[in-house]
C-alpha cells in the first residue's frame, strides 16, 4: 500500500499529537466515527484500552488511522483543529446537552447491522430499520430452568410450553423505562432469540424519546470481561461515558433510580461471580475487580434502586441466584404471524416474501425453526438467492434464474422431480451456496444468472476452504467450544480475512497472559457450524477418510503421510463398511451428549447423504465410483437404506430416551424417510384401538407423536380418549396441542397437573383449539380453577365438555366466574358434576351479564326439584340459551 502525506504527517507528529490530543479523545472519536473513519469496532478496540489510560487510547487510535489508510488519516488531520477549538466549551456545556448528546451516541452505537446485506441497503437510519415484534414471557423471578435442552432445538417447543404472561416489545419497554422497574429484569433467550437485538431497540427507541426521565447506560460482557485491573464503577462508566463525566459523581450519587443500567450477555461473562463471599461494596468510587462490581451493582449494594436489565442465554441464567432476579423475561421468539411479517419486512420484494413464506409455512419442522431470528434470518438469505439455484417455481421473479437452474441441472434425468426445499439440511445447503456465490467479497461481478451458471465452479474452488472451516466446526462442536482464536484458524490453514468471515463473526478477546487483546471468532450461528460440521463430516466418509482424523493439527508433512497411511488402509477395509461405521459414530456422537448440542449435527449428517440433498451444492461433493456407494439397484436417488435401516433401529432401541427419539425421528425427516406418515398411520390406528379396548394405562412415546404430528399437513382432530394420558405424557404432546382445532382427552387421569399443562396450549398465541373436551378427567373443582383461568386469556374455545369431574359448587363458581367476562364460549356441557342448586344460582347470577353463550346441559347434578324448576324458568328467558336439565 503507498504512503500517502497524511499517513506520513500522523507518523512523523505521533508524540506531540498523544501529548495534545488526548484529553479531547472522546470527542475526536465521535467526529471521526460520525464521517466514517473509523468503525464501531475501531471504537471498541481504542477504549479497550482505556484502562491504560487515555494517551494509550490515543495511540490506539493513530495505530487504527494508519491501518485504515490515508482518507482516514486526511478526516483526522482536517478535524483536529476544530476539536481543539470546541473543547474550552465543553465545561460550559449544561448537563441538558451532554444527556442529549449520550442519546445520540448510544443511539449510534446501538445500529443494527446486517453484515451480508441482504436487503442491499445501509441500516445506519431507523427509517431503514425493520423491527419485527418479538414474543416474550413474563414472571416474577425464577425458580429453576431447564438447561439440558439444545438451544435451537428447544425454541419451537419452548413457545409453546410457557406458562406465563406473553408480553410484546412495547410491554417490555414500558415496564424497564416508563415504569419504575427498579431491580434485577432478567431476559433469557436461546441463541440467536433476539436479545441483543432487544437491547439495541430498547436504547433506540429510549433515544428518540426526548421526554424519558431515564438515564440509560448499555455495556456488554464481552465488553466488561476487557477489563483486567480492578478500578471503580464510576472509573468504569466514566471511561466509557467520557461525555457524562463531568455530572457522573453528582448522577450517581443523587439519583441512582433514575438510571436504566443494561448489561447484555452474561453467558459471555469469562469471570465468576460470587454472590456469598464477594466483600459488600456500596462506594461507586471504591476500587474492585469488576466482577465484583458487578456482583454489588445486582445485589443492590452499589447505586440501590438502580433498574438493571441483565440478558443471558438460558445455561448461564443461574449464574445470578433466583432470589435477585425481581421480573424474569423469557424471549420466546417469533410467533407465526410475526414470522410472516419478518419475512414481509426483510425480503426484498413483496413476491419474493410470499414465495419465502409460502415455504416455510408449508413445512412443519422449518416453521418450528422459524421462532428463532436468527434462523428467519438464514431461511431468508437461503430462500431468496439461494434457491433459485435450483427451484425456479418458487421464485421465479429473478430474472434468469429458470434458465440458469435448468443449465447447472442438465444432468438430470427428464422423470426427476425438483421441488422446493422441505429439510433443514437443504435450506443450509442453499444458505452456504447463497453466500458463497451472492455474498463473498469480490464475487459482485456477474448478474445473477451468470453466478448461477458458475456455481459448481465456485463450489469446487471453494471447497477446500470450507472443509477447513469445517472440520474447525466438527473439533469446536466435539470439544465443546464455541469461540475460537485465531490459533485455531491457523491451524486449520484459514485466512480470518477471506471466506471464513462471513461464516465467523469477529469478536475480541482478551490474552490474559501478554495483557493483549486478541481476535476471537464465533460462528454466526451455533447451528451454521454444526452444518459445517456435518458437511466436512460428510465430505470426508464419502471420500474414503475418516473425519476425526481431519483433526489431527498437524501441518504439512505429517498430515499429508497420515491421509495416505489412512486411505492405504482403508484399500484393503471393505469401504462401505468403513462409510456405514463412520455414519453410525456421527449417530452415536449426538446420542452421547445428551445435552443435545450435536442434535443438530446428527441430523445435518442423515440429510447430506440424501443425494438430492446433496446435489444443490453441485461441485462441492466428489463425483465417482465411492458416492455409488450409498446407491441402490432399483433407482438411481434413494436415500440410503443402511442409513434408514440405522435410524429405525435406533428407534425401537429401550434405552433411548425421549428427547433423542425426538431426534432420532428429526433424523428420519433429513433422510426423507417415506415410511415417516406410515408410522403416523400406525400410531393412529394403535390409539383407535386402544380407545375401543378402554384398557386403561399403557406405557406410549407421546414424544414420537408429537414430532409425527407436527410433519402431519393438516392438523384438525386430536382424540385421545381413554388412552391412560397422564399429566408427563400431555407435557411430551403439548408441541402440538394447540394446534388441533378439536381436542379431546376424554377418560385420562389428567388431574389438576394435566389440566396446568393443558392451560399452557390455551395461552398460547398461535392456539387452534375450538372443541375442548376433558370429560372424565379427574378435573375436580382445583382443576377446574385453573382450566378457568387459562380460559380467561383464551379466544378460540367455543365448545368445552367436561361432565363427570366432580366440580362440585365451587366449581360452578370459577365457571360463573369466567362466564362474566368470556365472550368465545358458546357450548358448555356439565353433565354429572354434583352441582347443588346453589351452584345453579350462581351460574344462573353470572348468565344474566353473557350472551354468548347458546348451550348449557346440566343433566344429572343435584339439583332439587325447585332448583330445576328455577333453571327451566330461567331458560324460558332467554330463548337463545338451551339449558338442559333433569333431575
Ligand atoms: N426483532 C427482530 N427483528 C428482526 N430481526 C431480528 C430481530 N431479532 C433478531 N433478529 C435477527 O436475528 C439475529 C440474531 O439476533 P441477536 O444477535 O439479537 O440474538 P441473540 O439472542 O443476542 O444471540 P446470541 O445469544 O447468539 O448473542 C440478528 O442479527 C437479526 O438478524
Amino acid at each position: 500500500m503507498a504512503v500517502g502525506p497524511c499517513i506520513t504527517e500522523i507518523q512523523q507528529r505521533r508524540v506531540e499529537l498523544v501529548e495534545n490530543y488526548s484529553e479531547h479523545l472522546t470527542r475526536l472519536l465521535d467526529v471521526l466515527f460520525n464521517v466514517g473513519a473509523v468503525t464501531e469496532e475501531d471504537l471498541s478496540l481504542i477504549r479497550g484500552s482505556s484502562v491504560r489510560g487515555e494517551r494509550e487510547c490515543m495511540r490506539v487510535l493513530l495505530d487504527v488511522l494508519n491501518g485504515r489508510g490515508e482518507e482516514s488519516c486526511r478526516a483526522f488531520l482536517y478535524i483536529l483543529p476544530s476539536v481543539q477549538d470546541e473543547t474550552p466549551n465543553l465545561g460550559r456545556t449544561n448537563r441538558q446537552e451532554s444527556l442529549k448528546k449520550h442519546r445520540n451516541i448510544l443511539a449510534r452505537q446501538h445500529g443494527l447491522v446486517d453484515y451480508l446485506n441482504i436487503k442491499g441497503q445501509a441500516l445506519e437510519q431507523d427509517e431503514g430499520v425493520c423491527w419485527t415484534d418479538i414474543t416474550f414471557s413474563r414472571q416474577a423471578g425464577y425458580a429453576s430452568c431447564s438447561q439440558c435442552r439444545h438451544e435451537s432445538t428447544g425454541v419451537g417447543d419452548a413457545f409453546r410450553t410457557r406458562s406465563d404472561e406473553i408480553y410484546i416489545f412495547k410491554d417490555v419497554f414500558e415496564n424497564l423505562l416508563c415504569n419504575t422497574a427498579s431491580g434485577v429484569n432478567m431476559l433469557s433467550g436461546v441463541a440467536g432469540s433476539g436479545k441483543t437485538t432487544v437491547v439495541k431497540r430498547l436504547v433506540r427507541e429510549w433515544a428518540a424519546q426526548t421526554n424519558s426521565s431515564k438515564i440509560v447506560l448499555s455495556l456488554s460482557f464481552r465488553e466488561l470481561n476487557l477489563i483486567t485491573q480492578e478500578q471503580s464503577l464510576q472509573d468504569l462508566l466514566s471511561d466509557h461515558y467520557i461525555h457524562l463525566k463531568p455530572f457522573l459523581h453528582e448522577l450517581l450519587n443523587s439519583n441512582p433510580t433514575q438510571f436504566l443500567l443494561i448489561l447484555d450477555g452474561l453467558d459471555e461473562f469469562c469471570y465468576p461471580l460470587n454472590f456469598e463471599h464477594t466483600p459488600k461494596c456500596s462506594d461507586p468510587e471504591r476500587v474492585q475487580p469488576i466482577q465484583s462490581i458487578v456482583v454489588n451493582l445486582i445485589k443492590g449494594n452499589l447505586l440501590p434502586g438502580v433498574s438493571i436489565f441483565l440478558t443471558s442465554r438460558p445455561h448461564a441464567v443461574s449464574k445470578v441466584p433466583p432470589v435477585m432476579v425481581s421480573q424474569f423475561y423469557s424471549l420466546l421468539g417469533f410467533s407465526v404471524a410475526q414470522q410472516k411479517q419478518y419475512f414481509e419486512q426483510n425480503c426484498s420484494s413483496p413476491e419474493a416474501a410470499e414465495a419465502v413464506w409460502a415455504s416455510v409455512s408449508s413445512h412443519k419442522p422449518l416453521l418450528l425453526m422459524c421462532h428463532i431470528p436468527a434462523f428467519c434470518w438464514i431461511v431468508s438469505t437461503a430462500l431468496h438467492d439461494g434457491v433459485s439455484c435450483l427451484y425456479p417455481d418458487s421464485i421465479s421473479a429473478t430474472p434468469g434464474a429458470k434458465e440458469a437452474f435448468e443449465e447447472a441441472n442438465s444432468s438430470l434425468g427428464p422423470s426427476e422431480e425438483i421441488s422446493k426445499p422441505v429439510t433443514i439440511s437443504e435450506i443450509y445447503c442453499c444458505f452456504v451456496k447463497s453466500i458463497l456465490l451472492f455474498h463473498v467479497q469480490g464475487r459482485s461481478e456477474g448478474s445473477h444468472h451468470t453466478r448461477l451458471q458458475h456455481a459448481p465452479h465456485v463450489l469446487g474452488e471453494m471447497q477446500p476452504i470450507l472443509k477447513s472451516l469445517g472440520a474447525m466446526a466438527f473439533k469446536g462442536l466435539l470439544e465443546r467450544r464455541f469461540i475460537f482464536e485465531s490459533s485455531d484458524l491457523n491451524s486449520f490453514n484459514l485466512d480470518s480475512t477471506k471466506l471464513s468471515q462471513v461464516f465467523l463473526s469477529e469478536i475480541l478477546k482478551e490474552d490474559r497472559a501478554s495483557l493483549t487483546l486478541e481476535k476471537g471468532f464465533h460462528f454466526i450461528h451455533t447451528s451454521v457450524q454444526e452444518f459445517l460440521a456435518a458437511l466436512y463430516y460428510v465430505l470426508q466418509s464419502l471420500s474414503g477418510f475418516d473425519p476425526f482424523s481431519g483433526l489431527k493439527t498437524s501441518t504439512g508433512y505429517l498430515r499429508s503421510a497420515f491421509k495416505q497411511m489412512a486411505s492405504a488402509v482403508n484399500k484393503f477395509s471393505r469401504p462401505h463398511r468403513l462409510f456405514r461405521r463412520r455414519i453410525k459414530k456421527a449417530l452415536r456422537c449426538g446420542e452421547r451428549h445428551q445435552s443435545g448440542h450435536m442434535d443438530l449435527f446428527s441430523r445435518f449428517v442423515c440429510g447430506l447423504l440424501v443425494p438430492r440433498t446433496r446435489r444443490i451444492l453441485n461441485g462441492f461433493f466428489p463425483d465417482g465410483p465411492k458416492i455409488h456407494l450409498l446407491h441402490c439397484q432399483h433407482s438411481p436417488d434413494p436415500t440410503p437404506p443402511f442409513l434408514l435401516h440405522l435410524l429405525h433401529s435406533q428407534l425401537q432401541s429401550f434405552t433411548l430416551s425421549p428427547e433423542r427419539q425426538v431426534n432420532v425421528c428429526h433424523c428420519l425427516y433429513e433422510a426423507q424417510d417415506p415410511g415417516l406418515s406410515q408410522r403416523l398411520q400406525g400410531w393412529m390406528k394403535v390409539l383407535s384401538q386402544q380407545a375401543s379396548d378402554q384398557s386403561g394405562s399403557v406405557n406410549r412415546d407421546w414424544s414420537e407423536l408429537a414430532f409425527l404430528l407436527q410433519l402431519s399437513p393438516d392438523l384438525q382432530v386430536l382424540n385421545l380418549d381413554a388412552q391412560g394420558l397422564d399429566a408427563d405424557g400431555l407435557r411430551r404432546l403439548l408441541p402440538v396441542l394447540p394446534l388441533f382445532s378439536t381436542l379431546s382427552l376424554g377418560q385420562n387421569p389428567l388431574g389438576p397437573e394435566g389440566v396446568s399443562v393443558l392451560s399452557l396450549a390455551l395461552r398460547n398465541p398461535d392456539c387452534r383449539i375450538q372443541r375442548l373436551w376433558v370429560v372424565a378427567t379427574g378435573l375436580g373443582c382445583e382443576g377446574l380453577k385453573i382450566l378457568v383461568e387459562a380460559l380467561k386469556e383464551n379466544h378460540t374455545v367455543t365448545d368445552l365438555r367436561m361432565a363427570i369431574n366432580k366440580i362440585g359448587d365451587v366449581g360452578a363458581g370459577y365457571l360463573a366466574e369466567l362466564l362474566r367476562t368470556n365472550r368465545t364460549l358458546t357450548d358448555i356441557r356439565l353433565r354429572d358434576n354434583l352441582v347443588t342448586d346453589k351452584g345453579a344460582e350462581v351460574l344462573m347470577a353470572a348468565l344474566k351479564e353473557n350472551t354468548t353463550l347458546e348451550y348449557l346441559w346440566l343433566f344429572d347434578n343435584k339439583f332439587t326439584k325447585d332448583g330445576v324448576k328455577k333453571l327451566k324458568e330461567f331458560a324460558k328467558a332467554r330463548p337463545n340459551l338451551d339449558i338442559k336439565v333433569c333431575i
